[in-house]
């Protein structure tokens, strides 16, 4: 197999406590690989540290322990290689459409012409479907329309590594689901390699190319990587007509229902990679790994 992009290892992160409580341990020993062009999406429920991860890869925080190489060098501090979409838009008030996404673009190409850097923007301001749009500063914009230029200005700028926070977390369903399509589109033409936390299951399942899931935290870890082989290009429409998409569709849940707890503080071997799982190719090792994870979560003491 290829050599990843991004190899996420041994990553603990503890915050220390204010009083006379123990230290918060939010995750341990997680291992993730990343490979090239991929789209991985990471499910888990809330607290179980995926922001804390996904501010890692982006420089923004430190791990207690183990750490993220990036195409052989250690992540140490944010980085045009990595660009970060957050749920709240932070685009800058005062600049338009166009000059906000003319603003990270000039940033990665110092050396581009004006028009260079123009035409660029308004290409990615084009497959967000924002062409009539890109005079408007972000207050005249609705809250779509704001995500749709963040999310314009980061593929424009092609990092290495997009890392998406919950991008569509604020969106209505209808909005949301008009800009997801949207995102398959884009990355579909720029290939680039995507982190992304939602907890959306269908969204994850749309976009996806492997899903991680992660038990609860304290001491959460991430158990399963979850492979999801439908046929792209992907739509809304078509997807849930798939007579594999309610397999995966009920593995998640179940995950994220019953074993997410189950297996919650249990420890491990150290510096174990998730399972992968294949919920459409092989339903009895799938039902293999339930009960070996079951057995696991009544059998092993709590960390
Ligand atoms: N700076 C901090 N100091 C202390 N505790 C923190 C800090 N940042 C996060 N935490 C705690 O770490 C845990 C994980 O937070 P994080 O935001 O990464 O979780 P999450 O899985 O992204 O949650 P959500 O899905 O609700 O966004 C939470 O218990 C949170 O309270």
């Amino acid at each position: 197999m290829e050599k990843p992009l991004v190899s996420i290892e041994g990553l603990t992160k503890t915050f220390p406590s204010s009083g006379k409580a123990d230290d918060l341990v939010v995750f341990e020993d997680v291992n993730i690989s990343i490979q090239r062009g991929e789209f991985i999406c990471i499910i888990g429920h809330s607290g179980c540290g995926k922001s804390t991860i996904l501010n890692i890869l982006a420089g923004l925080d430190e791990a207690s322990s183990g750490g993220v190489i990036m195409d052989g060098k250690e992540v140490s501090g944010p980085s045009l290689e990595r660009g970060v979409v957050f749920q709240n838009y932070s685009l800058m008030p005062w600049l338009s459409a166009l000059q906000n996404v003319n603003f990270g673009v000039r940033a990665r190409w110092p050396e581009w012409s004006k028009e260079q850097v123009q035409a660029h923007s308004i290409k990615y301001l084009n497959m967000v479907g924002l062409s009539d749009s890109i005079e408007r500063k972000p207050s005249q914009l609705s809250g779509g329309m704001r995500q749709r230029v963040s999310i314009a200005r980061a593929f424009a700028t092609q990092p290495k590594l997009l890392l998406l926070d919950e991008p569509f977390g604020a969106l209505d369903a209808l909005t949301r689901g008009v800009i997801q399509e949207e995102l398959i589109k884009i990355w579909s033409e720029s290939k680039q390699t995507v982190f992304m936390i939602t907890h959306d299951v269908d969204e994850a399942i749309l976009l996806a190319d492997r899903i991680l899931l992660m038990t609860n935290g304290p001491y959460a870890r991430v158990a399963e990587s979850v492979s999801i082989n439908l046929p792209r290009p992907r739509s809304r429409a078509e997807i849930i007509q798939h007579p594999g998409y309610y397999k995966i569709r009920n593995h998640l849940v179940n995950f994220l229902v019953n074993r997410s707890a189950q297996l919650a503080g249990k420890q491990t071997e150290r510096n174990s990679q998730p399972l992968t799982v294949d919920p459409l190719v092989d339903t009895e090792q799938t039902s293999e790994l339930h009960t070996i994870n079951e057995a696991e979560a009544s059998s092993q003491p709590a960390a």
